[in-house]
């Protein structure tokens, strides 16, 4: 698979993911979904977000306050209340500050009323963004309509401020409005949900829409929704459920009728496209709910939805795709030109020169890039100044700008 540079319109270089790991269940009743993100780090996510070009921040899962089921009776019909809304406000604080920061976390968890804590800490640093919803379900139930008791179909409801208003959860701060969030994938959708989402006008794209549609039209419409200029912070949250049993069977509330795998990875990569992505919640993914092979199988879609959210792709940036058949004649011991750890490196251009680009030198990994128009490479070495051999080469992006790209050559195959 390859890859290119994340590109952002909000995060400073060097591009840093910050994984927030949420062994987290309480939002529902089926036990294991709490190791869904010990799964997915041992799986070796954080290695595979690296090499995608990240500065991947984790210091081991985040450890949760524990509340003794004694001490939290039901409020209404809704399961673990005080647990849930505590465990979701620590998270608020922990993604708001890596937000903060200019990092973008990714909360791996753990069930998916997290999110009411993610989308919190997204919201506080970035108050215009918009939400991408990815799920089976609408997870918009409020007190008044769940039947379930189970606060994972309800974060949506508390981000909007919608139901009654429950003491405990005071510190949700209605700061999601409905023409700011898009839903894709829905299946199963409540009866009182239903009408939430009609009452409030909320956009749903859902498994009728993208076979109706086609889910490269589904997620440009719903990205002309909630961002149409595509200037808006985007927060993904991706529950696997939203994928077809078949494809990530581990998982607590499994539904027929979801997304293929490409139509999962598609949504993650056309978001990671738009250079908008400030938040990435990858959830629901439970290691005890299938045999051996259907586990690993569910471990390894989390991993991969992430990637394709964090910019891997299948054939490699729209540079290296128009550039693919480039060929660069090097010429050995040309002092410019040098080969290290398997990849070409351009000698940086001189002060004067980058100050003419209006670029500067980034120092990356013990490697210096920089960005140039797009035919500064011709024009700098004209193939013919080269010879005796050839290097097919593909560009390392850091921007996908197409007149941009980075001083880095990576050689194919000499
Ligand atoms: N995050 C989820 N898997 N949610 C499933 C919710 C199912 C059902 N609508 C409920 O409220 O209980």
């Amino acid at each position: 698979m390859s890859s290119r540079s994340p590109v952002s319109h909000f995060l400073p270089e060097p591009k840093t993911l910050a994984i927030v790991g949420c062994p987290f269940s309480g939002g529902q009743a089926k036990l294991g979904v709490d190791r869904g993100p010990i799964h997915l780090v041992q799986a070796g996510l954080p290695e595979q977000l690296s090499e995608l070009g990240w500065k991947v921040l984790f210091d081991g899962h985040h450890q949760f306050e524990e509340i003794d089921a004694a001490s939290d009776p039901p409020i209404g019909k809704l399961k673990n209340p005080r647990l849930v809304s505590r465990v979701c406000e620590a998270i608020a604080k922990v993604v708001g500050e890596h937000a903060k920061k200019g990092q973008l976390p990714l909360t791996l968890g753990g069930d998916h009323s997290l999110a009411m804590g993610t989308i919190s800490g997204t919201f506080e640093q970035y108050p215009d963004a918009c939400v991408v919803w990815v799920d089976a379900h609408g997870d918009i139930n409020t007190a008044e309509t769940t039947d379930s008791g189970n606060i994972h179909g309800m974060p949506v409801s508390f981000l909007l401020g919608l139901g009654s208003k429950i003491p405990e959860f005071s510190w949700v701060k209605p700061l999601l409005k409905p023409e700011r969030l898009v839903y894709i994938g829905l299946r199963d959708v409540d009866a009182g949900e239903k009408k939430i989402l009609k009452e409030n006008g909320i956009r749903a794209f859902s498994m009728h829409e993208v076979d109706k549609y086609g889910i490269g039209r589904v997620v440009e419409m719903a990205l002309d929704h909630v961002n149409p200029k595509r200037d808006r912070p985007i927060h993904l949250s991706f529950d696997v459920d939203a994928l077809d049993p078949s494809v990530a069977p581990s998982t607590g509330t499994p539904v027929r009728g979801g997304l293929t795998f490409r139509e999962g990875h598609y949504i993650c990569e056309a978001i990671y496209e738009t250079g908008c992505l400030v938040a990435l919640d990858i959830m629901e993914v439970n290691p005890s709910l299938a045999d051996e092979a259907e586990v690993k199988q569910t471990v390894a879609v989390g991993c991969s939805l992430a990637r394709s959210a964090l910019g891997e792709t299948l054939l490699g940036s729209p540079f290296a795709q128009t550039r693919a058949s480039t060929t660069l004649l090097a010429y050995p011991g040309r002092s410019h030109i040098q080969e290290k750890d398997k990849k070409l490196v351009l000698a940086p251009p001189s002060h004067s020169t980058l100050e003419k680009l209006g670029s500067t030198l980034v120092q990356k990994e013990g490697q210096e890039s920089f960005l140039a128009p797009q035919n500064y490479l011709t024009s700098r070495y004209p193939a013919s100044s080269f010879s005796p051999f050839a290097i097919n080469t593909t560009f390392i992006s850091t921007t996908s700008h197409p007149t941009m790209f980075n001083g880095v050559l990576t050689p194919d195959i000499v």
